[in-house]
């Protein structure tokens, strides 16, 4: 069998398709499926694992985080770390690019497939230059053609259509919680999780040259941003209108290209480079260790290991008839130590609420939903492996999202000890 359709099998494919020899261990059900559906031995996936495994070092398609190591001194959103939070770039200390030569964002329309073309991975993020995706895409991925998009769902499809080599997507917040857009789409979509990154947050308050804080009359940002400065805004007096941008570089570049006096934006010191605004104040984030994960999705599967750190994220509904299995499924990790490090539902949008009639007292209207859990363990592990052969047992529905090296950056007490002073 095919080193690809192996892996696509092991990662992307409902429950009941192939799947691999590993995978069935320790469990009567998960056994007698896996003698009727899958082909092929545990030798066939050790040596599609060697042949992927030798394909993808180095290179365009390296896809652990393995460029952390080598990162030099670490920057805040791309930018190197400010040198005092109150401290404002001078028009002359900007090396200003012209709003016009700056890539337009990817939207609906232009999603045709592309032909292929150079060696430099491309790499679709939502927002325009100067989002702080566009700064976890760098990190991610230094030296990558970074391709903005104007929403996750084109991100998404300029992957598939092959436009983008890898999308790299918020999904998740230290203040503000999940992105939980992107938890919905990484079940429509059929992209696999090849990485993470963690990226400092440092939120700047920008506006025009010369506007003053006192005459402001409006703040706009992602409504992330918004809610991870929102203590910090009002304990500065800033309790204005907040409107809600599609990203936070947008709402700088808005201000930008409206004149507007009035207006200051949340968004990132390189967005002041970019669009020409000043910083009015640097650090605004309510938690001076603000940090957002992304992923990165590609269309293939890594091959998952075992001498590194790795991540596992699944996902998962259970028949309506089944009792405790939340309960259950904890227990199939907690049983093995291993650690969850993330636990998120969702609503299952096929069948939402579930009915219960009872003849006495009326009828209860249950809400059902879509698992999404983090663990910490590579699915080249047989721990992970048997875990999920047991959790095969009472849920109806499991995709394993991907298994990927997880970020072990170090944390940087400097950048994040900065209290959000203004
Ligand atoms: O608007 C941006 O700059 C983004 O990259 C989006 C986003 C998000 O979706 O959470 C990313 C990081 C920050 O937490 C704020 C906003």
């Amino acid at each position: 069998m095919d080193a690809a359709a192996l892996l696509d099998a092991f990662s992307a494919a409902p429950r009941h398709q192939l799947r691999p020899a590993a995978w069935c261990r320790s469990t009567r059900f998960a056994s007698q499926a896996c003698r009727a559906t899958a082909p092929f031995a545990r030798a066939d996936w050790q040596a599609a694992c060697a042949i992927l495994a030798s394909n993808s070092t180095g290179g365009a398609g390296h896809d652990a985080s393995s460029n952390n190591n080598a990162q030099p001194a670490p920057r805040v959103n791309g930018q190197k770390p400010p040198p005092a939070l109150e401290a404002t770039p001078t028009p002359d200390e900007l090396d200003l690019v012209p709003v016009s030569n700056l890539p337009r964002p990817l939207s609906i329309s232009d999603l045709s497939p592309a032909p292929m073309h150079g060696s430099q991975l491309r790499v679709a993020y939502q927002g325009v230059p100067g989002a702080y995706s566009e700064a976890a895409a760098a990190k991610a991925y230094p030296g990558c053609d970074a391709i903005p998009c104007d929403q996750f769902e084109v991100a998404f499809q300029a992957v598939e259509l092959w436009i983008a080599d890898r999308a790299v997507l918020p999904v998740e917040n230290s203040l503000g919680g999940s992105i939980h857009r992107n938890y919905d789409l990484l079940l429509r979509h059929r992209l696999h999780i090849v990485g993470e990154v963690q990226l400092p947050v440092h939120h700047c308050l920008l506006a025009l040259p010369g506007v003053r804080r006192e005459l402001l009359t409006r703040v706009i940002s992602h409504p992330q941003a918004l809610a991870q400065c929102e203590l910090t805004l009002n304990a500065m007096g800033l309790n204005v209108a907040r409107e809600a941008f599609d990203d936070t570089a947008g709402a700088a570049e808005h201000i930008a290209a409206g004149g507007l006096r009035d207006t200051a934006a949340i968004a990132s010191a390189r967005a002041a480079e970019l669009y020409g605004l000043q910083v009015l104040a640097a650090g605004i984030q309510d938690d001076a260790g603000n940090v957002t994960r992304f992923v990165m999705l590609a269309r293939e599967p890594i091959i998952p290991r075992t001498d590194r750190p790795f991540k596992t994220s699944i996902v998962f509904a259970h028949d309506t008839d089944g009792t405790s299995v939340l309960f259950k499924v904890l227990s199939a990790f907690a049983f093995r130590d291993i650690s969850l490090t993330k636990i998120e539902s969702r609503p299952h949008r096929h069948r939402p609420i579930r009915l219960v009639d009872d003849a006495n007292v009326g009828t209860a209207k249950h809400f059902e939903y879509m698992f999404y859990i983090d663990f910490q363990a590579s699915m080249a592990d047989v721990r992970a492996q048997n875990a999920l052969a047991e959790i095969q047992e009472f849920t109806s529905f499991l995709r394993v999202l991907g298994s990927y090296p997880m970020d072990m950056t170090p944390w940087d007490a400097a950048l994040s000890s900065r209290a959000s002073q203004y």
